[in-house]
């Protein structure tokens, strides 16, 4: 789509304003009156027109944004009035509403459309001794020197070591001697054509209105009675958040709701980089920019100066003066807020005003709030909006951005009345809601009061339900012998029967300090299950759980799982397909990292009691929702809460997860990557072989303790989808196991999507991974794989997939392919 010529228009905008500004304030007042004012009647009852300089009593002005597409901004309130400038849908003005011969006109301040902070004002000289200078080299050099009472348009210029005025043709000194040599004329004001129904246009300015919701018993505002909505959608003020947009309609699933065209661009780095911008020492200095975040009692982090601001710093200084104004009437936070992200901008602006000579000229505070508007409303392709910026978030979003065609379709039917809402999230939004908000918090400063965020229950938690899952778990006696039965808990408790090595047992559910309740042939009692639970200990594992087929699924030595334990039995099987037997068997590596060192003796602590029974990874077995207000989890089930010390470890593995399948760490570059290997496509990363092989045994240690339901488990998912389809796609392989492995991991991750009802279709997030998976497999023979791509076949033609949410990401594991 083709981007309008910002600059284009404002040169000539500014040389037409620059005109008008420089031309006698008379001449505009003379317009005005040769139109008879007394027949205009004001808004606020005024029965005059006037156009005095100070005559724009406050508690008349109200707030309007522009709907129509481009509005003129002119000298007199007549359509034949000389155009001082244009304004793009979506600004927002304050003005007073005028109407001028029955057509209602609004009045605003010249500068407030035209410039903001930034725009030139009308200055005159006061005193003789004005003189016109030009940079030259490191100095300046005199032009001319001004006559008294000329007239100079342009920016209060207050770095230098004297205040200067910076016009377009130069700077003169706005003191000499401490005596005021310029002076600054009064306000300007312009006019607006506010409904063009005479001309077939409708409503060119629509009134502010704040949103009800209807909470308070007000209505949903509508639009005002007199300037009739022509649009399908209205930006209102909402409680809390700013602005915001509605529908003024109803809209399908899929509709196109708003379009718009990017008013800005942010150059890509190494666009800048040819520039050649930045020295070694500005590196230094930008490097160590960082300011700690820390948010509740989750651990302490940092945020530091990212390279994106740089860009953001540098474009914006160099963009045209509308584009300037524009972003800095975007929403951001208030430079006395308190959040990190405001301290760090206000760093970099520091930083690029002292030393890039783009940002020399620009104040300090206008970068910093430039820089944050930017992060807070920067869109897909590195492009702001005027109208699309005004969309607040919700992680259940009503439409979503195709950033191809820079709009927003409709992801569900939406009501007339109803907000628009889309998600700043993209793959987060598979997050659970303590992650979603802190990352919210952190990059967009505001805390998401969505109703997924707000929401007593949080389904991303959810785990399997370890009592349910004990009430059919069987076990076995591995000691030798035997063990005896007891009537009671304990080893005085009174011998039922002796059971042999062998036999089998169905537990009861019910455990106390090692000791479980089981159902024998013989009858029902208690055993012990550890060994070294006695005194002195034995070593030995007594009972050991047994899968459904009648496995044992722990070792019999420390009761730890063995990888046939249905918890680890998938990531193990990836571990042995992926990766050569050394790397799976190594305790460990000799380049482990501290971080990786710290997540090995994580898993190694896990307390095996939190390891779930294996029938908690059957079909159907019940599930514990997380209750995010008491931090607890309750079965729907048999009712029973989790251990308490379970949040903990969650929260450990949780964090871990996130660290690992979400941001998965690559190895730097190996060598050169041949040409061959190019042809892999652009985003092809390489992981090291020890990082995979922890991946997989957090992905167990996240299933074992969890289950099959939990986010960090359908992360560790997606993570082996990409691995295999790499593999497959790149590397050697056993294609046929590797294949079902796939399938099957994708077959989970549809089911667990569409449990969750979120406002995206499931194959947003899969889609690509499912018709990937079926190209690498569909001329295998295997009757297995055949029967997994019918299922895939099924799940894949069966959807309604309007954007790539999360692409697919070739990883390939470090020496598993050849570049030569
Ligand atoms: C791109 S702007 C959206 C439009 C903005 N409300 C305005 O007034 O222009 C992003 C900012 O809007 C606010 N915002 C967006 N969604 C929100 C939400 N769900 N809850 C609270 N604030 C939100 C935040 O301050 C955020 O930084």
């Amino acid at each position: 789509m083709e981007t309008f010529d910002w600059d284009a228009l404002e040169t000539e905008e500014l040389s037409q304003a620059t005109r008008a500004a420089v031309s006698p304030v008379a001449s505009v007042e003379a317009t005005a009156r040769s139109r008879s004012p007394s027949t205009g009647s004001g808004a606020a009852g005024a029965e005059e027109l006037s156009f005095n300089a100070g005559d724009f009593p406050e508690e008349d002005v109200r707030e309007w944004y522009v709907s129509y597409e481009r509005v003129a901004v002119r000298a007199s309130p007549q359509l034949e009035g000389e155009v001082l400038g244009v304004l793009a849908r979506g600004r927002v003005l304050r003005g007073i509403l005028y109407h001028w011969e029955t057509i209602p006109w609004l009045k605003v301040k010249l500068e407030d459309v035209n410039g903001g902070p930034l725009a030139a004002q009308e200055w005159r000289v006061e005193l003789p001794g004005a003189v016109l200078r030009r940079l030259h080299g490191t100095g300046t050099v005199e032009v001319k020197e001004l006559p008294v009472g000329s007239l100079l348009y342009g920016r209060p210029c207050e770095d230098s070591e004297t205040a200067q005025l910076k016009t377009r043709q130069g700077r003169v000194n706005r003191y000499e001697g401490g005596k005021e040599v310029l002076k600054r004329l009064p306000d300007r004001f312009a006019w607006i054509l506010v409904e063009a129904d005479h001309l077939g246009l409708g409503a060119l300015l629509q009134p502010l209105v704040d949103h009800c919701d209807g909470s308070d018993g007000n209505h949903v505002a509508e639009p005002s009675e007199n300037l009739k909505e022509t649009r399908a959608v209205q930006l209102r003020r909402v409680r809390d958040r700013g602005l915001g947009l509605f529908a003024m309609q109803k809209f399908e699933q899929g509709d196109c709701v708003l379009g718009d065209r990017p008013f800005f661009r942010r150059p890509s780095f190494a666009q800048l980089r040819q520039q050649k911008l930045f020295t070694k020492s500005f590196r230094e200095k930008f490097e160590q920019i960082k300011v700690p975040f820390t948010r509740g009692d989750e651990v302490q982090s940092h945020i530091y100066a990212s390279a994106s601001m740089l860009r953001s710093a540098v474009s914006f200084c160099g963009a045209s003066l509308m584009a300037q104004q524009m972003i800095l009437e975007l929403h951001h936070p208030p430079l006395s807020s308190e959040h990190p992200l405001v301290r760090v901008c206000g760093a970099v602006a520091k930083l690029c005003r002292a030393q890039l000579p783009a940002c020399r000229d620009m104040q300090e505070e206008l970068l910093q709030r430039a820089i944050l508007s930017i992060e807070m409303n920067m869109f897909v392709g590195e492009c702001c909006f005027l109208m699309l910026s005004r969309m607040n978030h919700s992680c259940f979003p009503n439409v979503v951005y195709m950033s191809d065609k820079k709009q927003f379709r409709a992801l569900r039917p939406i009501q007339r009345g109803e907000e628009l809402l889309h998600s700043y999230l993209g793959r987060e939004l598979l997050l659970p809601t303590e992650l979603r908000r802190r990352l919210l918090w952190r990059s967009k400063c505001f805390e998401c009061q969505c109703e997924r965020c707000v929401a007593q229950e949080d389904p991303m938690r959810t785990v399997a339900c370890s009592c349910c899952a004990e009430m059919k778990e069987k076990y076995q006696v591995v000691f030798d012998p035997g063990i005896w039965l007891r009537a009671d808990p304990s080893l005085q408790g009174k011998q039922l029967s002796f059971l042999t090595v062998g036999t089998g047992l169905q537990g009861k559910g019910v455990m106390k300090n090692n000791w479980l309740q089981v159902e024998a042939k013989v009858g029902c009692g208690w055993v012990l299950l550890d060994g070294r639970s006695l005194v002195p200990p034995l070593r030995h594992m007594l009972c050991v759980r047994v899968d459904a087929n009648g496995q044992p699924c722990c070792d019999s030595f420390d009761g730890s799982p063995l990888p046939t334990w249905p918890g680890r039995r998938l990531w193990h099987a990836a571990a042995s397909q992926l990766l050569p037997p050394d790397d799976v068997q190594t305790p460990v590596a000799d380049d482990e990292t501290e971080e990786e060192a710290f997540a090995r003796d994580v898993l190694n602590d896990l307390r095996l009691e939190h390891m779930l029974p294996c029938a908690a990874f059957e079909e159907g077995s019940a599930r514990c929702s997380f209750d995010v207000g008491t931090g607890t989890w309750q079965c729907g089930s048999c009712g029973q809460q989790a251990e308490a010390s379970l949040l903990a470890t969650e929260r450990l593995l949780g964090r871990l997860a996130e660290r690992t399948f979400f941001s998965p760490k690559m190895t730097p570059a190996l060598g050169n990557v041949s040409g061959a290997a190019m042809n892999m496509g652009a985003n092809l990363k390489m992981v090291k072989r020890l990082f995979v092989r922890q991946a997989f045994e957090l992905s167990g240690a996240c299933a074992g303790v969890l289950g099959h339901r939990h986010w960090s488990v359908q992360w560790a998912r997606l993570f082996l989808v990409d691995l295999v389809i790499s593999r497959l796609s790149y590397g050697t392989g056993k294609g046929r196991d590797l294949g079902l492995l796939m399938c099957q991991a994708l077959q989970e991750l549809w089911s667990w999507l569409k449990t969750l009802h979120l406002s995206h279709d499931p194959s947003c997030f899969l889609l690509t991974r499912t018709l990937e998976a079926q190209r690498l497999l569909g001329s295998d023979p295997d009757p297995d794989v055949r029967e997994q791509l019918q299922r895939l076949q099924a799940l894949s033609s069966s959807c309604t997939k309007q954007v790539d949410i999360l692409p697919l990401r070739p990883l390939i594991i470090d020496g598993s392919i050849s570049f030569q």
